[in-house]
């Protein structure tokens, strides 16, 4: 207090680089995403279609937030189209959160965790489907954003 000095706090120099676009440039996309998890504490991904933005990296199904939708709403209809399965929302058990720059959109996704699910979920959308052990999730190609949040399913799970 009172001190003109305008030292940087300590914890700036061992910031790790993070790839975050502070210009303001960005749009910001609002994805929904699921870890399902079996019997086996085995992780769902799903492969990306041909066609689509980042084809054939895994990712946790999920897609965009719409107008209007809760992220628990928003999950449960992206699960219903893309694998056929039904998720009560109360049963997606907020993990954590992804913020990420691409190139030409800033993402911001929250992972739930779900152990509970209705039916067996299809790749009605993706190209594959796979269960993988947590520590077998690195094995698979993912988008840059989810990187942190596979490091923390390994952690916890
Ligand atoms: N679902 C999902 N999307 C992710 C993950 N990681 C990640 O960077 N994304 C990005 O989030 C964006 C939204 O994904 P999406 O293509 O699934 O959206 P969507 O299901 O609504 O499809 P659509 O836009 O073709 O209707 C994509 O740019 C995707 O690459 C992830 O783990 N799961
Ligand atoms: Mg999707």
């Amino acid at each position: 207090m009172g001190s003109s000095s305008a030292a940087a706090p300590a914890s700036s120099k061992s910031c790790p680089p993070r790839p975050i676009d502070l210009s303001g440039r960005l749009p910001i996309i609002q994805v929904v995403a699921g870890a399902l998890i079996d019997a086996d504490g085995r992780v769902l991904i799903a492969q990306r279609p041909e066609g689509k933005a980042m084809a054939g990296l895994w990712e946790f199904p999920g897609g965009k937030i719409e107008g209007g939708e809760i992220p628990e709403a928003a999950l449960a209809r992206e699960l219903y189209e893309e694998l056929g399965i039904d998720v009560c929302p109360s049963c997606m058990l907020p993990f954590s959160f992804s913020s990420h720059s691409y190139a030409d959109f800033h993402l911001l996704m929250p992972l739930f965790l779900i152990r509970n699910w209705d039916g067996q979920p299809r790749p009605l959308v993706a190209q594959d489907l796979k269960w993988v052990r947590p520590q077998r999730l690195g094995d698979y190609p993912m988008p840059a954003a989810d990187l942190p949040l596979v490091a923390m399913l390994q952690d916890h799970l």
